[in-house]
């Protein structure tokens, strides 16, 4: 369960999120849309860790992010958390195959699944491949095998199908439905998309006063 308690974010003295509240249960699909600039991709960033509040708690499972050290939160994102960024470009010197096994390494478990993982996204038998020889299509597809190959307990997701045409695009959306539901994970996606928010248990809407339902 992930628990927004009264989060601020403010850049440059412009409030982009106040007093915002929510809870999100554990193994929900959720989609996040709402207008450009709303702080949709802010709010993420908050939960992932990779921006601090200026006020209020994330709060993981119980545990409040803040009362963690940095090794601490660290771990618990790479044990728990699958991220798929549009910034989170993958490593250009590693294979596809060794980009896709990095949550397994960093988290002690066997790199078998990379190759599955690989295959699921449609990139079968490109292991060997390196970033530079991808269409961006596909990097974000080795970006979503990443996300996922660690079974990790909440997907944070970006725009996850943004660079795909319309058809990779729902192909990939049921492997991210398919690997939730399989593993029990939650999932909190930011979308533009109509078609990517159809396929979430529930959609919320990110406005100056809130999360609500759409
Ligand atoms: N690191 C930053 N420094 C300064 N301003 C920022 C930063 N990150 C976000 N902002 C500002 O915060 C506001 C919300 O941005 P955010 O990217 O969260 O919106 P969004 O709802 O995801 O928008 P979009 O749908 O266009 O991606 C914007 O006005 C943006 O300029």
């Amino acid at each position: 369960m992930l628990v927004l308690d009264n989060l601020n974010k403010s850049y440059g003295g412009r409030a982009v999120l106040s007093n915002l509240s929510h809870t999100f249960q554990g193994g929900e699909f959720v989609a996040i849309m709402g207008e450009s600039g709303v702080g949709k991709s802010t709010l993420l960033n908050l939960v992932a860790g990779l921006d601090a509040p200026d006020s209020g708690q994330v709060i993981v499972d119980g545990t409040p992010m803040s009362a963690l050290d940095d090794a601490a939160a660290t771990r618990l994102r790479r044990s728990r958390m699958g991220f798929i960024f549009q910034a989170f470009h993958v490593l250009p010197h590693l294979s596809l195959r060794q980009n896709v096994a990095l949550p397994l390494l960093l988290n002690r478990q066997p790199v078998d699944r990379a190759d599955a993982l690989l295959a699921a996204v449609g990139l079968a038998g490109r292991g060997d491949d390196f970033p530079r020889q991808l269409s961006g299509g596909e990097l974000q597809r080795v970006a979503i095998a990443r996300a996922l190959v660690h079974r990790p307990a909440l997907l944070l997701a970006d725009e996850p199908t943004g660079n795909l045409d319309p058809e990779t695009a729902a192909t990939i959306l049921g492997l991210l439905r398919q690997e939730t539901r399989a593993s029990g994970a939650g999932a909190i996606m930011v979308t533009h998309s109509h078609a990517a928010a159809a396929m979430a248990d529930k959609v919320l809407l990110l406005t100056r006063s809130g999360l609500k339902l759409a």
